[in-house]
């Protein structure tokens, strides 16, 4: 018989790795705070270019300061020509994530970080360009336009659905755009972070960090289960079949993806809010099967396993719901979880050892070696 796979302590759970002052998780099993602000708070209040400001500075900034720091980043939302052709020669069948991740490194080459006392600039330059490079490769590779990379909408959100659209986003499609960007910022030691401050420890660029920090977030265990959660609720017609469909997949031991928390153990504070964002959209564009599908999906998970939907799932059908092609979902937490990551990294620089823990060996003993002729 297959011996059970050992749980506790696996994958570093429940071990300090390090300090933070950017954010906490879970404390009570529950809540998600950003610099001692409840993220509710701030999805409902804020801005994304606010919360950004607050992730790096410490501090909400006031409206002048908000101005200004708005007005630095829409300075830096159009790309270098080197990095649009590299995006006009990517195949239009590469998964976005690549394409995102290439442009980061690219970045690195022709924008480098020389020393760290131009990491706020550098930090900045990519939140602001990082939803023009999904727009702009999406509409080259799917419709062979190269669109202009500037718009005169006031937020981040609203000008990737600008771009990505080509026409004026709704004020709501504005609103859950920017609710969604603050949900996803910045999450403490998740894996796409730590791979950050890991790749930050050993004092290398910026791009490096960042470009790391992509690749460990793409993984269906991570931000590419909201990707996966779509392709999961768009297989059932009714919510119903979706119920059936549930009942084989946890009796088959698949895992449903957008469900489960490595921290949270009653639920996601993420969850609650896009929720409803999700039902405010689906109400609007008249959807009578997403939305009810989500829910009976949802249902059917605590039910069974007690298992609650994470950031991920009722994100899937609110950018479905904005028109936004399944593949581009990831990416946008990218966008996102750019402050997060960069504010982790200069955190790391500001009081750093490499981090570099042990391993328990479990190999063989030590041996000789046998002359190749004798093996
Ligand atoms: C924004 C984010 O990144 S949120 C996370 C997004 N990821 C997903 O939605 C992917 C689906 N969920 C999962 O795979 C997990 O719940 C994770 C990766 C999020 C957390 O993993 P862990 O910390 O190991 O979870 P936990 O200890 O609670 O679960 C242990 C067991 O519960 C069960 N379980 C947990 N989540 C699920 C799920 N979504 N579906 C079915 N069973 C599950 C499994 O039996 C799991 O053991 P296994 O990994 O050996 O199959
Ligand atoms: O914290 C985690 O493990 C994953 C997560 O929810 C996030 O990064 O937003």
């Amino acid at each position: 018989m297959a011996e059970a796979k050992v749980l506790s302590g696996a994958g570093l759970r429940g071990q300090v790795a390090g300090q933070t002052a950017l954010c906490t998780v879970g404390k009570e099993g529950a809540g998600l705070t950003y610099r001692g602000y409840d993220v509710r708070d701030l999805a409902e209040h804020c801005c994304f270019e606010e919360v950004a400001y607050l992730l790096f500075h410490g501090e909400l900034p006031n409206a002048e300061q908000l101005a200004a720091y708005q007005a630095r980043l829409h300075q830096w939302r159009d790309l270098p020509d080197v990095l649009k052709e590299v995006l006009e020669r990517a195949p239009s069948n590469a998964h976005p994530m690549d394409v995102i991740r290439t442009a980061c490194s690219v970045m690195g080459m022709l924008e480098p970080e020389q020393d760290f006392s131009q990491q706020q600039d550098r930090a900045d330059r990519l939140v602001a360009m990082a939803p023009s490079v999904m727009a702009y490769w999406y509409r080259f590779s799917h419709g062979g336009q190269r669109i202009n990379c500037n718009s005169d909408e006031a937020t981040l959100g609203g000008h990737f659905l600008a771009l990505l659209h080509g026409r004026k986003p709704s004020e709501l499609e504005v609103k859950v755009m920017n609710v969604s960007l603050i949900l996803y910022a910045e999450h403490e030691f998740n894996a796409s972070t730590f791979t950050a401050r890991v790749c930050a420890s050993t004092l290398s660029d910026i791009y490096s960090c960042v470009t790391g920090a992509v690749g460990s977030l793409r993984g269906p265990l991570h931000g590419g289960a909201n990707e996966a959660a779509m392709e999961l609720i768009q297989r059932f017609n009714t919510p119903e079949e979706a119920r059936e469909g549930l009942l084989g997949m946890l009796e088959r031991k698949e895992k449903i993806m957008g469900f489960g928390h490595a921290i949270y153990r009653e639920s996601d504070p993420r969850n609650e809010v896009i929720k409803e964002w999700a039902k405010k959209l689906a109400d609007t564009v008249g959807d009578t099967k997403l939305y009810p599908i989500s829910v009976a999906i949802d249902e059917t998970m605590w039910e069974q396993k007690k298992l609650f939907p994470n950031a991920d799932f009722y994100h899937a059908s609110a950018y479905h719901f904005m028109g936004i092609p399944t593949p581009l979902f990831t990416p946008i937490f990218v966008c996102s979880r750019l402050v997060g990551w960069c504010s982790h990294v200069f955190e790391q620089r500001a009081n750093n050892r490499i981090i570099r823990p042990s391993a328990e060996y479990i190999g063989p003993e030590q041996r000789k070696v046998v002359p190749i002729d004798q093996r």
